[in-house]
């Protein structure tokens, strides 16, 4: 027989691909007894089920064989009719993909040649690079503070590097939960369409706001300055997933004719179209139960957001920064530099709590002494316990 090494068929692209650390941390945190901070995870007791029962029946009874059919790869005309209300802008300029995560792999294929220098905060969502590495981008790292991306700094890197596109996330960063404030958007959005960078704002969590005031999204201000959702320069993203339910994996993308009409085509390549009976689904649910629901997760994440700044200022470690989160589903923490929170994790699985360690969250590496926690998935209670579980093994840890 003829010894075939399967390994040997892996395409180059595939060989500078990696594991999601979120994924792969989910896998350790199912254990029932763990209490974990991990996974962006929606509150699993808050899903309207029986509203989603009720919707679907409704769609089958109304339109059980066009649900279970194929549909158009653009999406669900009422759906996307309803997102590009919301939006002020056409339905022709909405896309539905399959969970925001498809939006960004196939943003990646349609906008990325390879070497194409993409422009990150420091530190970003994991699986945006994730979606990004098999395109092959040079990334540039923008640093951030309290109020996300450091503008001054985004102008400098803007002279010195051609960059292709600029990906961001302005309301409650993943994973500090940042919030870029109101005078930075402008900048960032002036800046960007002076030097011609795209910019690929990403915002499922823009509905999750607990606390301070709301500011216009990227795209907004992109289309105040351009006057057209056409020669709009900034990409915008967003999802169901946080703020109704992540199985359904109902998503868009809003962006001008050109990007939409190669994302079409990449759709096609990819999966034809969004599951039909989803979108239909959802599409029953964003006039009456979406708006309700928002504003019952809004309430209990902002409870639990509280509980656990306040089981931060009790059991932990003075020399521990965090954020503060004023909407979303994290909030970061940065340790003294000799910690490392990579190995860090396996010692707080013992003591029955999890985080998801910080470097992953920087395209160039970096971030060991940080981590991200998640408050959505926990109830005040289990934030209480798991709390003061970390508190004890950093106060061990740093020998305080
Ligand atoms: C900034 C940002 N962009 C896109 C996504 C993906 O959301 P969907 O595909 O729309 O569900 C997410 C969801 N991230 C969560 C969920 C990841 C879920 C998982 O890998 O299990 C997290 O960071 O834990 C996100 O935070």
């Amino acid at each position: 027989s003829v010894a075939f090494d399967p390994a040997s068929a892996l395409s180059r692209r595939a060989r500078t691909m990696n594991a999601s650390a979120i994924r792969e941390i989910l896998k350790i945190t199912q254990r029932p007894d763990v209490i974990s901070f991990a996974g962006g995870l929606p509150a699993p007791e808050l899903f309207p089920i029986e509203e989603v029962r009720a919707a679907t029946n409704a769609v089958l009874d109304r339109a059980g064989a066009a649900a279970l059919q194929y549909s158009t790869t653009e999406g669900h005309s009422p759906l996307r009719e309803w997102i590009g209300a919301q939006a002020g802008i056409p339905a022709a300029n909405v896309q539905i993909v399959t969970g925001s995560q498809q939006g960004l792999d196939l943003l990646g294929k349609v906008l990325l040649d390879e070497g194409d220098v993409v422009l990150v905060e420091a530190p970003t969502y994991l699986g945006a690079l994730q979606s990004f590495q098999p395109y092959l981008p040079r990334y540039v790292q923008l640093p951030t503070d309290e109020g996300g991306i450091d503008v001054d700094a985004l102008e400098e890197v803007l002279k010195r590097e051609r960059a292709k596109l600029l990906y961001a996330i302005p309301n409650f960063q993943n994973p500090t939960g940042r919030t870029l404030s109101a005078e930075r958007r402008q900048r960032l959005v002036e800046l960007t369409a002076q030097y011609g960078v795209l910019v690929i704002e990403d915002d499922p969590y823009g509905q999750l706001r607990f606390s301070g005031e709301p500011a216009p999204s990227l795209y907004e201000l992109g289309l105040r300055l351009h006057g057209d959702p056409d020669r709009n320069h900034v990409v915008y993203s967003s999802s169901f997933s946080k703020t109704l339910a992540p199985g359904l994996r109902d998503a868009w993308v809003q962006a001008a004719a050109p990007i939409i009409a190669k994302l079409i085509q990449a759709k096609q390549g990819s999966d034809l179209h969004t599951p039909t009976l989803n979108q239909m689904i959802m599409a029953e649910l964003v006039h009456d139960v979406l708006p309700r629901q928002i504003e019952r997760v809004r309430q209990a994440y902002g409870e639990r957001a509280q509980h656990m700044l306040r089981a931060i200022r009790a059991h932990f470690p003075a020399e521990v920064e965090h954020t503060t989160p004023e909407g979303g589903m994290f909030l970061w923490l940065t340790l003294p530099a000799r910690v490392n929170t990579g190995p860090l994790l396996p010692r707080a699985v013992e003591r029955k709590v999890a985080y998801v360690p910080g470097s992953p969250f920087y395209a160039l590496g970096g971030g060991e002494n940080t981590m991200r926690l998640s408050y959505s998935n926990a109830t005040p209670e289990q934030i209480d316990t798991g709390m003061r579980a970390l508190g004890g093994l950093l106060r061990e840890e740093l020998g305080a």
